[in-house]
């Protein structure tokens, strides 16, 4: 363990303090070294274009609960990031990485233990991994400390042998479903009353599954298999020796800004990939001619629209394209904007968080919905996880593929869209395509 100053300073909802940061260039690709060993905190990202941050400790944390966690969250970063003096290149800047609960209520229960309803950390070391080179980042409350932390890491992650990828697998003992088949067509058939009556028009109905394995997980390896098997989507994990580690791997960007730049995508309809480049066509053919899907993909796009449109000098809705995945295939419509005045990402955030990709229209009946039918709590499953820096820049994803690893267990979510029309079987076979990806590395 870092033990040079505890684990650090928090940063409560009126103290300030001062962050010190100081970067290198590293010369090794043995860096997710960094992760091993007790510590408070570790975070792991990875972006689609290949970027990567990995991180442990905490230079500071920001909580928060209720309906304002968001404003709180940036009142407190506000705070901390105000008195950080940064050595080092743009990218290799300290950021705040974390996430929210999906719903604001949220209470840190199992196998939630540890994340509450927002929560973010500054990492007291970092890893950045981006076209621009490998650098490490040091953050303290005083020059020494950070400079310290800084030549002490870099001497051991360079002195480590570069480790072969682990292509082993936990495996799995038992699993638990929260809801078998028959009460899934249920929920659906009850979700379709508040659709016919007009209450609702669609909402996203998850399910959970809890894996109890074999051996204990390797996360960051678990991650390392699952960015080789969908490079292009996210890669993350947020994890406290004290509590669970949330991973997954990501298909939806839910915002990402750099300056005025803002880009999201609205994603949703799924169908299975084929055996064939034919067959993976004409499951895409079907999709795309299917009134069904495009009405359920077409509230999306709106509800992002109207959103962002708040906040935007110009918004651009592209044309609708296909994100294929090793197991899955969904329709994609990517959204830019350029934003009228400064924002921060959070605010965005705050704004499209649930889209109707995860929680419905209108957004009251979906929630109400979600509450009445699902037994289990999502936690921070189809929220915003990402990160954010002191310009109020930052990359959000929507926490789907993703799982909860506690002890031995790891208690994986997945869901769909239900609209007018929606089939019972058919929307039970595309939950379980989504449970794959994670159960794929477990297995
Ligand atoms: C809710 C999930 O997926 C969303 C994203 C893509 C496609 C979706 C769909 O076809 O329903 C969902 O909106 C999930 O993966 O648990």
């Amino acid at each position: 363990m870092d033990r040079s100053s505890g684990e650090g300073r928090l940063t409560g909802e009126t103290e300030s303090v001062d962050l010190i940061s100081r970067s290198r260039e590293l010369e090794t690709a043995a860096f997710g070294a960094v992760l091993e060993g007790d510590t408070e905190s570790r975070m792991q990202w990875a972006t689609p274009d290949g970027h990567e941050i990995v991180g442990r400790g905490v230079a500071a944390r920001f909580t928060a609960t209720g309906a304002d966690r968001f404003d709180r969250i940036r009142t407190q970063a506000r705070r901390a990031f105000d008195g950080l003096t940064h050595d080092g290149p743009d990218h290799a800047r300290p950021r705040a990485f974390g996430g929210f609960s999906f719903h604001d209520g949220h209470k840190a229960a199992p196998p939630w233990i540890g994340f509450g309803a927002a929560s973010f950390v500054v990492p007291q070391l970092f890893v950045t991994r981006t076209d621009d080179g490998t650098w490490l980042t040091a953050v303290g409350h005083r020059v020494d400390e950070a400079e310290d932390r800084l030549e002490r890491w870099h001497d051991r992650l360079t002195d480590l042998p570069v480790t072969r990828n682990d292509e082993t697998t936990p495996g799995v003992a038992a699993t638990r479903r929260t809801t078998s088949q028959a009460t899934w067509t249920e929920q659906v058939e009850a979700a379709l009353e508040r659709i016919d009556d007009g209450r609702l028009t669609k909402v996203v109905l998850a399910q959970s599954l809890s894996v109890d394995l074999e051996d204990p997980i390797d996360v960051p390896a678990t991650l390392e298999r699952l960015r080789r098997r969908y490079p292009n989507c996210y890669g993350f994990q947020i994890g406290h020796d004290a509590g669970g580690t949330f991973f997954g791997a990501p298909p939806e960007r839910l915002v990402s800004k750099r300056g005025a730049h803002v880009e999201t995508e609205a994603l949703a309809g799924s169908v299975p990939r084929g055996d064939t480049p034919a067959e993976d066509e004409a499951h895409v053919e079907r999709m795309r001619a299917d009134a069904k899907f495009q009405h359920e993909h077409g509230l999306v796009v709106d509800a992002i629209r109207e959103q962002l449109a708040p906040f935007a000098r110009e918004l651009s809705v592209s044309k609708q394209t296909i994100r294929r995945l090793a197991t899955i295939q969904h329709l994609r419509t990517p959204i830019e904007a350029t934003l009228e005045g400064d924002r921060h990402v959070l605010e965005l955030v705050e704004a499209l968080h649930p889209t109707p990709a995860v929680g419905g229209v209108p957004p009251e009946a979906a929630w109400e919905t979600i509450r009445d039918t699902e037994p289990f709590d999502r936690g921070w499953y189809a929220a915003p996880v990402g990160w954010f820096d002191a310009a109020g820049d930052g990359e959000f994803a929507v926490g789907l593929r993703s799982g909860v690893a506690t002890g031995e267990t790891v208690t994986l979510f997945a869901g769909n869209g239900i609209v007018a029309d929606s089939d019972p079987d058919e929307e039970w076979d595309e939950v379980q395509l989504k449970f794959r990806p994670i159960l794929d590395e477990l297995r």
